[in-house]
């Protein structure tokens, strides 16, 4: 068999392993369910024609169990199913229509949408599985596996979607290593083919020409990273996977720039800091940070490395603050399980993210990009990358959660600079009002400043007002702290004048 025979003899290890782990999906979907109760979802897309390719191959292996066969081209008998439509590219149509006669598919055509047309389709024949080109990062993978159950609503089949964990690159890897034909259209620079309402060539492939004739575009194989895929289709953006603040309680986003007080919580993962190994200086910094751009930080935690542990942390304080903010735990190590905790928080799992292994591949090259790279699994449809020249690696924000990989202050800082400065990440981190902070200390004793003080509280509840010392022999610091500069300097006033003229001087 033609595929098979030039997969196993190509020297790429990661398309074997691909290749492998498709096949066997499919050959354990025969094995479930008769070829009468399995269907095809074809479109000419160029993942539904590397699963036509697979399924012819899986097919062949299946058969090869219980007879001699050569696998002739017209050996097929998948049933296939396409929703031709009026707004598909001729290209797309027609090149579904020849590869459905090169390869004698029994092709069923629906003209209605995705949901009626399989309702009675499903009526009218045995079909209990079908087979789709799904592949994580398409909008529609988030939450399936490789066996998926249709989703309530859809009349009730199984989804086998054998290539979902293939990037962009396996794609193209595939049909280029198999030779096999694909729609034209992605030789004329198309690198994901929707509708002709919502599709352009991709403009990363263009090939750029000064004499103002027709544009001409690369082909798609030559884009060298799948993080770009879909730049040539329309944006639909999800407004809750950019949202970075929790909506009201009439479901309106609160408005960060009327919003005077806006709440991070920050949590360190690490079991170090727990046993006293290591002391936690990230936490200090942040808090610094944040208060710096007149954030309030409600709470800080020190977790342990073990993901129920951030999990439960994360969901609590991801609903109850505006943002949480994580360091430790991020990497290959077993004991790196933060992200690991962030998706169970959300309830989602890690899959793999084309763009951010692309990141890391040209920091460590290829020393752990082999078939599986653990470090470029990120929690699944609610992670965004955001980016900054200065970063190597973007940093990992999922909705109001973001993760710092820092070890140390001074990454940290830079990190921080670069989220700050960063134009992805949607103003999450909106400078607010600054505090106004008054330090003034005395040599009073804490019994003589005990009434004083909580009445002053109670004449300016609007204001934060905190007591420290840094050793019983040191005078008290009392800090007031508030938005209001006036309020501020009206409540040290008051304070004053509730002792002794002199007992309180300012310092810094
Ligand atoms: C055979 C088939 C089965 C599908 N099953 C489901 C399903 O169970 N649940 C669902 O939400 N969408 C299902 N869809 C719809 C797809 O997830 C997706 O909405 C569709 O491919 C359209 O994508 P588009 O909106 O980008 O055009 C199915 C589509 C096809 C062709
Ligand atoms: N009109 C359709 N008819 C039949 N199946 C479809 C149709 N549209 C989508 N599908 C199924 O959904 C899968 C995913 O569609 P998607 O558009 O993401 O991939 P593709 O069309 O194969 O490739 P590309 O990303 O380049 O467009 C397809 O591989 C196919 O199995
Ligand atoms: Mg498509």
């Amino acid at each position: 068999m033609e595929i098979d025979k030039a997969i196993r003899e190509s020297d790429d290890r990661r398309l074997k392993t691909k290749y492998n782990n498709a096949i066997y999906v499919i050959r354990r979907a025969l094995a479930l369910y008769s070829i009468e109760e399995l269907a095809f979802s074809f479109n000419g897309g160029k993942d539904s024609t590397v699963l036509l390719h697979l399924l012819r191959a899986g097919y062949f292996l299946h058969r090869g169990e219980q007879s001699c066969s050569n696998g002739s081209l017209m050996d097929f008998p998948i049933r296939t199913i396409y929703f031709e439509s009026t707004s598909a590219f001729p290209e797309i149509n027609l090149f579904t229509h020849d590869t459905a006669t090169i390869y004698g598919l029994q092709m069923d055509i629906l003209r209605s949408d995705f949901k009626s047309g399989l309702e009675a389709l499903l009526k009218a024949k045995p079909i209990r599985a079908i087979f789709l080109g799904v592949r994580i990062g398409d909008p529609t993978a988030v939450g399936q596996e490789q066996f998926s159950p249709s989703s309530p609503g859809w009349p009730p089949f199984m989804r086998v979607n054998p290539i979902l964990d293939w990037s962009y690159r396996d794609v193209w890897a595939f049909l280029l290593t198999s030779k096999v034909q694909y729609c034209s259209l992605y030789n004329q620079g198309y690198t994901s083919i929707g509708s002709i309402h919502d599709t352009i060539p991709n403009a990363l492939l263009s090939i750029s020409n000064s004499s103002g004739s027709k544009e001409n575009f690369k082909p798609a194989y030559l884009l060298s990273d799948g993080r770009l895929e879909r730049a040539g289709r329309a944006k639909k953006v999800s407004a809750s996977a950019s949202r970075c603040f929790p909506a009201d309680e009439n479901g309106m986003d609160v408005d960060s720039n009327q919003n005077s007080m806006l709440t991070a919580s920050i949590i360190a993962v690490g079991d170090e800091i727990l046993s006293g190994t290591v002391e936690d200086q990230l936490g200090h910094l942040l808090c610094k940070k944040l208060h710096s751009i007149g954030w309030s930080v409600p709470q800080a935690a020190v977790v342990r490395n073990d993901i129920d542990s951030v999990a439960e942390e994360v969901e609590q304080r991801k609903s109850t603050n505006n943002m949480v903010f994580l360091y430790g735990g991020v990497g290959p190590l077993h004991s790196d399980v933060t992200l690991a905790g962030v998706a169970k928080a959300f309830g989602v799992r890690l899959a793999p993210d084309e763009e951010f292994e692309e990141y890391l591949r040209m920091l460590i090259g290829y020393q752990c990009t082999g078939d599986r790279n653990e470090m470029a699994q990120l929690p699944e449809g609610i992670t965004e990358l955001l980016h900054h020249e200065r970063l190597p690696v973007p940093l990992i924000k999922c909705q109001n959660v973001i993760i710092f990989s820092a070890t140390n202050v001074s990454e940290l800082e830079m990190q921080w600079d670069c989220l700050i400065e960063s134009k992805d990440s949607g103003g999450c981190l909106v400078p607010l009002k600054p505090y106004s902070t008054k330090h003034l200390t005395t040599h009073s004793s804490d019994v003589e400043a005990a009434q004083p003080l909580s009445k002053l509280c109670l004449e300016f509840p609007d204001l934060y007002i905190g007591c420290y010392r840094k050793s019983r022999q040191e005078p008290l610091v009392v800090s007031i702290k508030g938005k209001d500069p006036a309020r501020v300097q009206s409540a040290a006033e008051a304070l004053r004048k509730k002792f002794n003229p002199g007992a309180f001087s300012e310092i810094n």
